[in-house]
């Protein structure tokens, strides 16, 4: 386990500046901003900048992608309002390093996945996401994974990841005891757009969770 005395809030796939801000109120820690085509969350550099404009000082904002172009990231980066990188795809390490960027790499927990294996492939990285594995979606899939998957001792900061929501983040952050939970569609009213109540009762759902573990 990684010491932890607050579980780490992420929300992913924002895609308006009103609505993230909105968001950020709520208290959350990070913003995900999905840079992956192929995603109905997806968002250019220039919509990026909007959002980052914005947020406060405080809010990290990561970058999201899936097995990019370099230059995708360089372009992102560019505008000088991303704080982190997601690698969600099969980025070996030195890609992931290259940037000079703190990163955390996505695992997808295919079955039989050795997890602990997979996260000494990347000394490297800030921490690892643990997402849900289905075919052919690289993630935002809405589908939960085995929590018991969840390593307890491997000393790096994990962030669980898939079919998360108000009314389950408690069980898995009672269960895992990760350093950080991230969401997408169960906090969403529509593709890229957050229901503000759902983030609301997110962070209380969270804050409980915690307030229950330390006393
Ligand atoms: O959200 C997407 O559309 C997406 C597309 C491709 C790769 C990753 C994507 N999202 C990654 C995230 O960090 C999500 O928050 C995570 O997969 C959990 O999603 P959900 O199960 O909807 O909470």
């Amino acid at each position: 386990m990684y010491p932890n005395s607050r579980t780490r809030i992420k929300v992913c796939g924002l895609t308006q500046p009103d609505n993230a801000l909105a968001v950020e109120a709520c208290g959350v820690d990070a913003i995900g901003l999905v840079f992956y085509a192929a995603s109905k969350r997806a968002v250019t550099p220039e919509q990026a900048a909007k959002i980052g404009e914005v947020l406060g000082p405080l809010t990290h904002r990561v970058g999201l992608f899936v097995d990019p172009e370099p230059a995708l990231v360089e372009a992102v980066l560019s505008t000088g309002h991303i704080t982190s990188l997601q690698f969600h795809g099969d980025e070996p390490e030195a890609f992931c390093r290259r940037f000079g960027v703190p990163y955390f790499k996505a695992l997808r927990m295919r079955p039989g996945l050795d997890c602990e294996q997979a996260i000494a492939a990347y000394p490297s990285a800030s921490g690892f996401l643990l997402d849900a594995f289905q075919p052919g979606q690289p993630g935002g899939t809405g589908e939960r994974f085995d929590w018991s998957r969840v390593p307890s001792h491997c000393g790096r900061p994990l962030i669980l990841a898939g079919g998360l929501n108000p009314d389950n983040v408690a069980q898995a952050i009672r269960q895992t005891n990760v350093y950080g939970v991230d969401l997408s569609g169960g906090v969403e009213s529509a593709p890229g757009v957050k229901d503000v109540a759902r983030v609301r009762a997110l962070v209380a759902a969270v804050a409980a969770a915690d307030a229950a573990r330390s006393g």
